[in-house]
């Protein structure tokens, strides 16, 4: 593998999902194939467990890794082709990335969307500017419109806790939210589960929060929660912005936070959510703090996941 921000770089999932839970029941097995490499990860936006996660495990296949928070403490990045750079950008992508190249044998970035301009979001401007400056590997942590290692982590999850003798039937359903939040982590949940392709797949959200196709072909789309909520084995929580008013929040969100209440027509489902999570607006103290939320199983996911990809690029270099 020789990058990974999408599903459509993984030839085969199924096959990903076992060598994380190969490294989950083994975690040091492969502790000398990142003997003598190093580990660039650049964040331009907060993060806690894709942070960690992913530094465990590059520690855990012996490499090393460096985090440089590039938002806060970097020079202000130009990454436009040909800008006069007479404003409040310093050093541009072209003259920082040989740089980084040389300094790093993987390179991770995170960089969430601007949600304003839909066009340059969803074209990816700032990764696909890495990506052509850059001669290393890159993973994303999360980008504008994607985030497969969250969503990697999200299927062994399935993977784990699905009924063990029919098709799990997984929901997405939209929640509550006060800012205008990406649409990265459902629109990759939907890739990934599409391309995993085990599971009755059905999301669910108020108009006008329709998700780009490329990402939903393949679900079943209703407005109608509770029909949607009716015998579900998995519901995966999320907010997210309109994308056909791009980074809009249209909907104040009343009669949407899932509860006990909702799940009473799916009584044996699961609840996930890829957290940071806002307690008591997108999802209930009874459910995150219940017997069926997978939030936790989720985050400790991430390390496999994170060790899996990284796993298969060593392996590639
Ligand atoms: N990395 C995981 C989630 C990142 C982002 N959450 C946020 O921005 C939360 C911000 C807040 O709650 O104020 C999202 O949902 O796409
Ligand atoms: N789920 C997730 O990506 O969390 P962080 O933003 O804390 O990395």
């Amino acid at each position: 593998m020789k990058q990974f921000i999408s599903a459509l770089d993984v030839p085969g999932i199924p096959a990903l999902v076992q060598e994380a839970l190969h490294y989950k029941n083994n975690p040091l097995a492969d502790r000398q194939l990142g003997q003598g490499k190093r580990l660039g990860l650049m964040f331009f936006n907060p993060s806690l467990r894709t942070r960690l996660s992913t530094q465990i495990a590059a520690q855990q296949l012996g490499m090393e890794s460096i985090v440089f928070n590039a938002g806060q403490d970097g020079w202000a990045f130009e990454f436009a082709d040909g800008a006069v750079m007479n404003g409040s950008t310093v050093e541009h992508i072209k003259d920082a990335a040989p740089v980084l190249s040389s300094y790093f044998d993987i390179l991770c970035i995170r960089t969430f969307p601007g949600l304003v301009d839909r066009d340059q979001d969803y074209a990816e401007f700032v990764l696909q500017q890495f990506i052509k400056h850059i001669r290393i590997p890159v993973v994303s942590l999360e980008s504008a419109t994607l985030h497969p290692l969250q969503s990697l982590a999200d299927i062994i999850t399935l993977e784990e806790h699905k009924p063990a003798a029919r098709r799990p039937k997984v929901v997405l359903s939209w929640a509550p939210h006060i800012k205008s939040i990406p649409q990265c982590v459902s629109n990759s949940f939907a890739q990934w589960v599409n391309a995993w392709g085990q599971a009755d797949f059905v999301i669910t959200h108020p108009e006008g929060y329709e998700l780009a196709e490329d990402y939903t072909r393949g679900a079943q789309i209703t407005h109608n929660q509770q029909e949607a909520l009716q015998d579900a084995d998995f519901v995966y929580v999320k907010n997210w912005s309109s994308y056909n008013d791009y980074g809009k929040v249209l909907h104040d969100g009343a009669g949407w936070m899932l509860d006990e209440q909702k799940l009473k027509a799916a009584p044996a489902a699961k609840v996930m959510h890829c957290l940071p999570v806002r307690r008591n607006l997108e999802l209930s103290d009874e459910i995150l703090d219940g017997p069926r939320s997978l939030v936790s199983q989720q985050a400790a996911n991430r390390v496999w996941s994170a060790q899996a990809v990284l796993s298969r690029i060593l392996k590639s270099l």
